[in-house]
């Protein structure tokens, strides 16, 4: 038990939720095989979520980084995605720099609501209302990706770019319920600002994980 402790803090093994190999369905990496890591455990609390299963981090196994990293080599892409859950919420270091050693590139999903760790080479940064991002984390997304369940989630996409850094990629993801509705809005507020670009979860659309 203490000694599981001790590994989950020093980050040598973390709550695994799920890993799978599939194609990125959303973002700036659209269409991209990737390496899916999906660790357990988020406080956010986003009512739409679609991955809720993975809040409780007790609920997974407690995996050694050796053992995910051999599984993510098993496949021919080099590059791995971290989501969750929240992946910030754990300590992310030793996971990304044994990444890191065996030539991966890898990207981060975060709402980041928590302090940012880790060797990330590509961060979205899907911000929520739920629980705010933490200051720091905003200079290090490299795309700004906000998802738009009502229309108020526009005015919050704005503030949010005048947070991120000049390079910083900006895009509007409909929330995937609400999708035969916010896509036209979405599209019509791109045309008008186009700075922004449209993120689909292209993976559902295509029935994949
Ligand atoms: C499940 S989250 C996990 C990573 C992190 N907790 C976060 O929210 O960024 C992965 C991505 O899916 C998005 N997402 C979650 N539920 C969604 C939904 N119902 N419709 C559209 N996007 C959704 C999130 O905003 C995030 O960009
Ligand atoms: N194919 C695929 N692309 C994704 N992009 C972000 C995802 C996520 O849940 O973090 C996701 C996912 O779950 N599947
Ligand atoms: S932050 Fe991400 S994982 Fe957590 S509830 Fe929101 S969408 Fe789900
Ligand atoms: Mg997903």
């Amino acid at each position: 038990m203490e000694e599981n402790k001790n590994a989950l803090l020093s980050g040598q093994s973390l709550p695994l939720m799920e890993a799978f190999y599939t194609i990125q369905g959303e973002g700036m990496f659209s269409g991209q095989p990737a390496y899916f890591i999906r660790l357990g455990g988020c406080d956010v609390g986003c009512v739409w979520c679609d991955v809720k299963d993975s809040w409780e981090a007790e609920r997974w196994p407690i995996v050694p980084i050796q053992q995910m990293v051999a599984e993510a080599e098993s496949f021919p892409a080099r590059l791995v995605v971290i989501t969750g859950g929240e992946p910030l919420m754990h300590n992310l270091g030793p996971l990304t720099s044994l990444l890191k050693e065996k030539g991966f590139q890898i990207n981060m999903e975060t709402s980041g609501a928590h302090p940012f760790s880790g060797q990330i080479d590509w961060t979205c940064l899907s911000p929520k209302k739920f629980k705010q991002p933490v200051p720091e984390v905003y200079a290090h997304a490299d795309e700004l990706k906000v998802v738009v369940f009502n229309k108020s989630d526009f005015d919050f996409a704005l503030k949010h770019a005048l947070l991120v850094n000049e390079k910083c990629h900006l895009l509007l993801q409909p929330e995937w319920s609400k999708a035969e509705i916010m896509t036209p809005l979405i599209i019509d507020f791109v045309k008008e600002n186009p700075s922004w670009r449209v993120s689909l979860q292209t993976h559902k659309y295509m029935e994949i994980p």
